[in-house]
């Protein structure tokens, strides 16, 4: 039996699309936790955001993702849940934290504008406030990281598949 993958990294950096390729190569299962909260929530993510706040949008993740018991999965979390301290420990146990890395300016290409697209921004607080303050979780979290910049999708791919393997061998 595989170990799980979870995918942590800034939002835009590619846990959705990565991580469902991923899984088809490896023969795993996938599961994106955004999806579940919509799920279990009945409502979207921007919604949620909107009427519970950031803090409430963190406390309905890190419930979500604590309770996510799964094998042979590769799970994709939101960019926020490296605050969820209790969903990371869970995350930690059950396998393989994979750290999708790019820099403030490859995330900032992509996502033009961070609020319309949800991303958790407190009062006052620039989207590079936000990447700064989440690099040392993410280095906190990872067993592996690999870096994307300069790299097509098929590439971080390959990147991403010979990185388990070699993490798995060693
Ligand atoms: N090298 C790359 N690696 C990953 N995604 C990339 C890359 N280049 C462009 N993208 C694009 O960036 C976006 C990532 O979005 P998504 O998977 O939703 O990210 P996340 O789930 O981390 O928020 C996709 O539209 C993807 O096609
Ligand atoms: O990083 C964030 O603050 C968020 C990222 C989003 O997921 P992606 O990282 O998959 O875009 C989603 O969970 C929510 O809008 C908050
Ligand atoms: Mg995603």
């Amino acid at each position: 039996m595989k170990k799980n993958l979870i995918f942590i990294g800034m939002p835009a950096v590619g846990k959705s699309t990565v991580g469902v390729v991923v899984a088809k190569r490896l023969g795993m299962r996938f599961i994106d936790t955004d999806l579940l909260i919509q799920e279990q929530e009945n409502r979207l993510l921007r919604e949620i955001i909107a009427e519970e706040g950031e803090e409430g949008f963190l406390e309905i993740e890190n419930r979500v993702n604590a309770s996510v018991n799964v094998e042979n999965s590769v799970i994709s979390p939101g960019g926020s849940v490296i605050y969820c301290r209790e969903a990371m420990e869970h995350y930690k146990k059950i396998g393989t934290v994979v750290y999708l890395q790019a820099s403030y300016q490859t995330i900032k290409r992509r996502i033009r504008s961070p609020r319309k697209r949800g991303v958790v921004l407190k009062e006052g607080q620039t989207f590079r406030d936000l990447y700064n303050e989440r690099v040392p979780y993410f280095e906190k979290y990872a067993d592996i990281t690999v870096c994307e910049d300069g790299c097509r999708i098929e590439d971080t791919i390959e990147n991403v598949l010979n990185a388990v393997e070699n993490y798995q061998s060693s």
